[in-house]
């Protein structure tokens, strides 16, 4: 029989659980802020396309490896069985915060660790295609943002977890809903993230590694999430992706 992780649920232990989820939350937050300058090449001193410093051999393999250890730690913790798993260990209430804490950290890793490697693939210098590689980038990670307010920001990232538990209340899991994009494309969210990742005036090697390995991890996680949201509403969500495209508006594969 599995055994659940309780929690002291003083009103003190309530405040420490409340307090760790706004914690994790904002560092997720500035992590976040972080990646917009890393991927879109503003304000860093190193970002994805700045000159290499490595051999290409040895730059490779690090991006890779890096790369490879934030999709482990995204999908693993994704899982069921692992939270079933990981919830013996730690309070159920910080399940999630802790996934996200521990996503910041992964990302964190890549950033600071992160050998780019020059060598220019494209680079749009003139002033109309750059402003139309921004505004595409820009558009990216503001389809991220509002798409996390049309499934639940606050429970996508931990916060309506810890403070249901702070104020004594039953978590509730989402109902499953397509408002908004999600009436064109199942997978707005990481629509956002591909226009962030590929819509850029310079793009070098270490940026096409980064954007390649990146697009494949969407693919597979997509996979992942829908067998997952399948199990969850079944028939409903079996409806939704013979009707709705996974990723193109209009024109995208249905399944
Ligand atoms: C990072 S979000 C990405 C959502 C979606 N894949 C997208 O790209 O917009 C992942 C979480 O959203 C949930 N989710 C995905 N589609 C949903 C929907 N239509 N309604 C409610 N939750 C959804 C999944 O169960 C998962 O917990």
């Amino acid at each position: 029989m599995q055994q659940q992780q309780t929690f002291d649920n003083s009103f003190l232990g309530r405040v420490f659980v409340l307090l760790y989820g706004v914690f994790c939350y904002f560092a997720f937050l500035l992590t976040c802020a972080y990646a917009v300058g890393f991927i879109g090449n503003i304000f860093l001193p190193k970002s994805l396309d700045s000159n290499g410093q490595e051999s290409l051999v040895t730059a490779l393999l690090i991006d890779v490896g890096l790369l490879g250890i934030f999709a482990l730690q995204h999908s693993l913790m994704a899982r069921q069985q692992f939270k079933d798993w990981w919830t013996q260990l730690i309070p159920k209430p910080i399940e999630r915060s802790t996934y996200v804490l521990f996503s910041s950290l992964a990302l964190i890793l890549v950033f600071w660790q992160w050998r780019p490697i020059g060598i220019t693939i494209w680079q749009f210098d003139n002033l109309v295609a750059q402003i139309i590689f921004y505004s595409l980038f820009t558009l990216g990670w503001i389809i991220v943002l509002v798409s996390t307010f049309l499934i639940n920001h606050f429970d996508l990232f931990g916060l309506r977890q810890v403070y249901l538990y702070f104020e004594e209340k039953e978590y509730t899991p989402l109902k499953f809903e397509t408002p908004a994009f999600y009436q064109y494309v199942r997978h707005p969210l990481y629509v956002g993230w591909l226009l962030a990742i590929w819509m850029t005036p310079l793009m070098t090697v270490a940026h096409l590694v980064f954007a390649l390995v990146t697009t494949i991890y969407i693919l597979v996680a997509i996979q992942l999430e829908e067998k997952d949201l399948v199990d969850i509403h079944g028939e409903k969500y079996k409806n939704y992706r013979r009707e709705v495209p996974m990723l193109i508006p209009f024109i995208g594969k249905k399944s």
